[in-house]
């Protein structure tokens, strides 16, 4: 399963597809011709993508459009028009199903479908998922999983799991690796519909792998703590790609998995847009951590850490647990924002207990939280021009001291050469022969 945020299978390469199979049709008279007074056809439009409207003139170049919402006439070129279905009200499952398929009538069913909480729409085998950014019941349930199991794609109304049973069912009669590609912009559902797509395959033949099944499922947790972060278009923003394989044995069944991720936006890290936050751990970490933890890491509000002051320093929390996270633990202005998806005290218990699951045992994960509060610690190390005894560079700067003790302790380095790594440069000069590390 490959997910990276761009668009990979282009759609407008379909679209242009499908306008030349139009006007082939048109041409040996399949589909009647656009062009005919009072003809009901889509035409663009800059804010709703395409309106509908009649046909009231015919110019050499354009065509004069009445829309149909506000009665005004407008121009477009012939190019840019399609005929619509004169049964606006209808909806099919397969764009393709449509009786003039083109730009303005796909978008048109899918808005359609959408209207009725049908998020799904195939184009032949390709799946239009529209983000409903909310919980439909029953729509990922295991009896929906159970549902869709051996069934061929169309025997079912469009799902994600139809299409993860096709790639199941193509793997065991042809013997090849197969590839489900979720592309789409950012706050799309790529991510919820990878994550939909794993359920399918570890629910139906992961059973008999046992914890590989559960540890495949924990994967993800652990995934989003690390790489995810609330941005401007999505409080549960995947900041990676990644390319998750699932593999089965010869007697297919789920036998284990493999992620690898790409590009991890590291400068997220140390700065973050205004109304966006840094990695969702630092917050769970502050939000979830119990006395003992909180105390040891040297933790306090996201105000305290120049990593988490920047951006914004609200909480998540789902509904109904908006009142679970200490209110000593907020920064001035802070406060919690309800997300369905997103809980930062939540899933910090969750992370702990995912970790713990995919193998690492307590002391591990405590050192693995530590190395969490030793970045923001690190972060609240300044710097000042370094001008005793004439010489260059830069010196910690006073006051310092108590954040870099902190991390050089919580990583476990030694105090002197955490603060020597930090204010000096490293050089391996080549000429004249001789090699070696000059520390400056
Ligand atoms: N099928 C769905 N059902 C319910 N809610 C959904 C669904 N898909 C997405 N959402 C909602 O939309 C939000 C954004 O979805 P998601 O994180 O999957 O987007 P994305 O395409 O992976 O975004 P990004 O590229 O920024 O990581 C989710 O947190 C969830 O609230």
């Amino acid at each position: 399963m490959y997910n990276d945020g761009y668009k990979v299978g282009n759609l407008h390469e379909h679209f242009a597809q499908m306008k030349t199979n139009e006007k082939r049709r048109s041409s040996v008279g399949v589909s009647p011709p656009l062009a005919g007074f009072e003809r009901v056809v889509w035409a663009p439009d800059s804010v709703l993508g395409y309106i509908l409207g009649d046909i009231v003139d015919i110019g050499s170049e354009t065509l004069s459009i009445k829309r149909r919402d506000n009665k005004q006439t407008i121009q477009a070129k012939h190019d840019d028009v399609f005929p619509a279905d004169e049964n606006l009200e209808k909806t099919v499952d397969d764009n393709c199903a449509l009786m003039y398929l083109n730009e303005g009538t796909l978008l048109h069913n899918c808005h359609r479908r959408y209207q009725k909480k049908q998020i799904y729409t195939y184009v032949a085998n390709i799946l239009i998922s529209i983000n409903p950014y909310e919980t439909q019941r029953g729509l990922y349930s295991n009896e929906t999983i159970a549902s869709y199991r051996g069934k061929s794609l169309g025997q079912m109304p469009p799902h994600i799991y139809a299409l993860a049973d096709k790639a199941y069912r193509d793997m065991r009669r042809t013997g090849e690796s197969q590839s489900v590609i979720v592309s789409g912009e950012s706050g799309a559902g790529k991510t919820e519909s990878q994550k939909a797509v794993l359920k399918y395959l570890c629910e139906n033949w992961g059973k008999e792998a046992g914890p590989i099944q559960q540890r495949l499922l924990e994967t993800n947790p652990i995934l989003e703590a690390f790489g995810n972060a609330k941005t401007t278009r999505n409080n549960n923003s995947s900041r990676f790609g990644k390319f998750v394989e699932i593999h089965f044995n010869n007697k297919h069944l789920v036998t284990g998995g493999f992620v690898s991720h790409y590009l991890l936006e590291k400068s997220r890290i140390c700065t973050q847009t205004k109304g966006e936050r840094n990695y969702h751990i630092f917050y769970q970490l502050i939000a979830g951590a119990d006395e003992g933890m909180y105390k040891t890491f040297g933790l306090g509000s996201p105000e305290k850490f120049h990593y988490l002051r920047r951006g914004s320093m609200n909480f998540f929390a789902r509904p109904g647990n908006e009142n679970k996270i200490l209110k000593e633990r907020f920064g001035k202005g802070a406060s919690t924002t309800i997300d369905p998806v997103v809980d930062d005290s939540a899933d910090f218990r969750n992370l702990l207990s995912c970790l713990g699951k995919c193998g690492l045992n307590r002391e591990m994960i405590m050192q693995v939280i530590g190395i969490v509060a030793a970045v923001l610690h690190l972060g609240n190390v300044d710097f000042v021009a370094n001008e005793d005894g004439g010489k260059d560079g830069s010196k910690m700067a006073p006051g310092c001291e108590i954040s870099c003790n902190f991390a050089s302790r919580l990583l476990g380095i030694d105090e002197q050469q955490l603060k020597m790594a930090l204010t000096s440069r490293a050089m391996q000069p080549s000429r004249g022969g001789t090699k070696g590390t000059l520390i400056l």
